[in-house]
């Protein structure tokens, strides 16, 4: 281009049509191949960032669900927003990155091409960029990177919380609404609005501040090509097309070497989504790494398993000692039934100790029924068993998590059809031994066979949580572990939606069906449908009794 346009000038300045209609032959033949190669290119880079959003994507997802990281996540509370860091910082990352590579391997063709063109006609100017592109360079890093950086890290952070407080209230707009409270909520919204717009406000400011200095940088720039060759064409020394030709080649160097001034914006996006991700990525790693330990712990303790189911069985036992805060973990065997020694559970994130060497063994064909007052640490003991919780002292045995099934007060309604929510968390194309009249059979045992005929049939896609009463979601969480048949069930409170009625038809059902479970609940009712009762007192001691002691004969 550079050596067409010197022709063109050259023979306009000395009326050479010749000359002048062949450098238009030799234009449109670089642009037959420039134009597709140029349109090739950009397809390119659109289908390599596709490709590769879609990979790192996918590997985020494999690791975000495994080994339950997303409840890690949570708990810790050191990753914020993971949810948006695996859909647009991602998306942004890989975009910057295609087009920040392509970019800095299109500016050093530029300069290898074009260093040569003005190395020949003026040395001196490629002494000159050099320099004056370092000085730029080292300006923008250290007068704004810092800032820069950090402004666009907040306004992240920010943009995200500020659309997980409109993504909470539509989750709960029900409850908003009963409670009328729009103008909390409005408040509470506001106040992310105001805290993201100050932030972008900020930055806008630095923005304008580095396009000043981009400017300065540039124009300054404009016309000293053509100050250091015009004296040799006055003198005769050179054309009048090598001119405009010194002044293309000097510009496309100065670009080039100035690529990280004049492109700083995206630069440091780029260093801001790479830190956000490098954050998400080390806290799943280290996730990654405790799966290994645990395959490594749970391969020697199965090994083991013979030894631990044969061992003498504890009397039920009535310990209750205190003590100090324990630190470290409570260790994870795995076997039939449910044994808890010595167990100490603490919350994430606290220093209280919830209760101390609870001891107790449920074998199978026995029942547990766990009471106490509110915040006593009842679904915590369940945390504690699903391995959700770690914090404590002594040992849990408990069979494989596949053997195991726990019903939540509020059961979980995952996107998809009738059939996903009575198979979930087992998958409808997994799920092959499920057929339409087991289905239709479980509702029934759980008083919701009109369901389908109200719905359009078991494959209508609803919004559960919004459709299904409480009640209602919590027998259709029964029919689910009705279905699962496990080993051994543990309902926390999964009944106290339901009327007296429903509640013992369906832990007749249960005790039929299971042979081991545990529940989590306040009414004496439930007390007839177990073996034994743990009751948790207000001053964190504990007792365990059979069910007799409350008049009901084993
Ligand atoms: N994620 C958490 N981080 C820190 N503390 C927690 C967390 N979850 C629960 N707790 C605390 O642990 C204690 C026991 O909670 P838990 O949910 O086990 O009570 P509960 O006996 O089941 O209560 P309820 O009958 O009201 O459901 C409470 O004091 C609660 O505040």
């Amino acid at each position: 281009m550079s050596y067409v346009q010197r022709d063109f000038s050259t023979a306009l300045s000395s009326k050479d049509v010749a000359e002048f209609y062949r450098a238009i032959r030799r234009f449109v033949m670089i642009v037959i191949f420039a134009a597709p190669l140029d349109s090739f290119y950009q397809y390119m880079q659109e289908l390599l960032s596709l490709e590769w959003r879609a990979w790192m994507s996918e590997y985020l997802l494999s690791s975000y669900f495994s080994n339950r990281a997303y409840f890690d996540l949570k708990m810790d509370g050191k990753v914020d927003n993971p949810d948006q860091r695996i859909c647009e910082d991602v998306y942004s990352f890989v975009k910057n990155s295609v087009e920040i590579i392509a970019l800095f391997s299109g500016k050093f063709l530029s300069v290898i091409g074009f260093a040569g063109v003005l190395w020949t006609i003026a040395p001196e100017l490629v002494y000159f960029l050099v320099v004056y592109a370092t000085f730029g360079t080292l300006v923008t890093v250290k007068g704004f990177g810092g800032r820069l950086t950090s402004l666009k890290f907040k306004a992240l952070q920010r943009e995200a919380e500020f659309r997980y407080s409109l993504v909470r209230v539509r989750d709960n707009v029900e409850s908003i609404a009963f409670y009328g409270g729009e103008s909390h909520e409005a408040a509470t919204t506001k106040d992310f609005l105001v805290s993201m717009v100050e932030n972008v406000r900020e930055l806008i400011v630095w923005n304008r501040h580095l396009s000043l200095f981009n400017n300065i940088y540039e124009f300054s720039m404009i016309i000293v090509p053509s100050i250091i060759v015009a004296p040799r064409y006055f003198s005769g020394q050179v054309q009048f097309g090598v001119i405009s030709q010194t002044g293309y080649a000097f510009h496309k160097i100065l670009a080039a070497l100035s690529v990280i001034v004049f492109k700083f914006d995206s630069i440091s996006g780029l260093a801001v989504q790479t830190e956000r991700l490098e954050a998400l990525l080390s806290a799943l790693e280290t996730h990654t790494g405790d799966v290994r330990v645990m395959k490594r712990y749970f391969g020697r303790t199965s090994a083991s398993l013979g030894l631990a189911a044969d061992e003498d069985r504890e009397d039920i036992s009535l310990l209750n000692i205190s003590g100090p805060v324990p630190t470290g973990n409570i260790k994870r065997e795995v076997g039939p039934g449910l044994i808890m020694r010595d167990v100490s559970i603490i919350p994430p994130n606290s220093q209280c100790v919830l209760y101390h060497d609870l001891n107790l063994q449920l074998s199978f064909g026995e029942s547990l029924l766990v009471m106490g007052p509110s915040g006593c640490g009842k679904s915590s003991l369940l945390r504690a068993v699903a391995g959700l919780w770690s914090r404590g002292t002594g040992s849990i045995q408990s069979p494989l998590s596949s053997d195991t099934f726990f019903l939540p007060q509020k059961p979980y309604m995952p996107l998809g059809s009738l059939r996903d929510q009575l198979l979930f968390p087992s998958n409808a194309n997994v799920c092959s031994y499920s057929s339409d009249s087991d289905l239709h059979e479980a509702l029934k045992e759980v008083a919701l066979d009109g369901l389908p005929a109200r719905f359009g049939g078991l494959d209508a896609v609803h919004d559960w949580s919004d459709t299904l009463s409480s009640g209602e979601q919590q027998r259709l969480a029964f029919a689910r572990l009705f279905l699962h048949c496990p080993k051994v069930a543990f309902l926390d409170e999964a009944s106290s939606a339901l009327d007296a009625g429903n509640e013992a038809r369906l832990y007749a059902i249960l005790s039929k069906k299971l042979a081991t479970y545990v529940s989590v609940g306040h009414r004496t009712a439930l007390v007839k449908h177990h073996t034994y009762v743990l009751e948790f007192k207000d001053d964190r001691s504990w007792s365990l009794c059979t069910r007799d002691v409350f008049g009901i004969p084993s």
